[in-house]
């Protein structure tokens, strides 16, 4: 059996047409009338250009998340609501882990995700805190938990438009029990602290 279900070409493809889905989801909160109607028609049309001849997209790099076939022969594809660059919804991550911390950055976060005008909706930010911290509890574990409580304190509202960084760090190991913490930035300034639990699967 092939280890992957769809060509590399196809799989650029597809992440391709969920780049030019992300900036039609924020040119929607960008664009009214006319302007939107232009928009929404050049995006269409680079589409149409890529799947009419997907040669031109010559990828520098290989797909980030091409699917793959399960030991059972089923298609897995990413569909990770905050990594998978098969995902419209994910705001990405740059992530390096190393040991016990993980640092990832972040955006600059278009308006999709806006709660308060120019500022993060606080349940992304609790999104992007808890995804961090459960990729360093993998990483510390080797295997998947579920998180079990994630307590967050608000600091101070986080901006959109620009860089963020999102670090997490594995604090105890007892049994089942993973504890870890967290902080979200912007700049110097801590907006939001994270402490939580991960329960791994009996
Ligand atoms: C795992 C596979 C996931 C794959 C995902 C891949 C991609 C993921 C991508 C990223 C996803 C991002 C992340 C996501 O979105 S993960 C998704 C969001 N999380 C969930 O849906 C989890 C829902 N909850 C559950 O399923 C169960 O409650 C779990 C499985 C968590 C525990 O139920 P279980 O019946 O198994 O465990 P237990 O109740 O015996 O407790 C176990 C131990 O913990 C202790 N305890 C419990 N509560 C507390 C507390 N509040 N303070 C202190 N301690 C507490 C308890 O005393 C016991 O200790 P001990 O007696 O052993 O000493």
């Amino acid at each position: 059996m092939d280890a992957t279900p769809e060509t590399t070409a196809d799989s650029v493809l597809a992440e391709f047409a969920a780049g030019i889905c992300r900036r039609m989801a924020e040119g929607l909160l960008e664009h009214t009338g006319g302007e939107l109607r232009s928009f929404l028609s050049a995006e269409s049309a680079r589409l149409q250009a890529a799947l009419a001849d997907p040669a031109t997209l010559e990828p520098a790099e290989q797909p980030h998340d091409p699917p793959r076939f399960s030991r059972k022969g089923h298609v897995v594809i990413n569909t990770n609501p905050v990594t998978s660059h098969r995902n419209v919804l994910a705001p990405l991550l740059t992530e390096k882990l190393e040991d016990d911390r993980a640092v990832a950055t972040v955006g600059p976060l278009p308006r999709q995700y806006q709660g308060p005008r120019g500022m993060l909706h606080g349940g992304y930010v609790g999104v992007l805190l808890d995804q961090v911290l459960w990729d360093v509890v993998f990483h510390r574990l080797g295997h998947a938990s579920f998180t079990r409580t994630l307590n967050l304190t608000y600091e101070s509202p986080v901006p959109l438009g620009e860089e963020l960084t999102v670090e997490g760090r594995v604090t105890k190991i007892d049994g089942r029990k993973t504890f870890a913490e967290g902080e979200l930035r912007s700049g110097d300034t801590v907006c939001a602290r994270a402490e939580g639990l991960w329960v791994s699967p009996r």
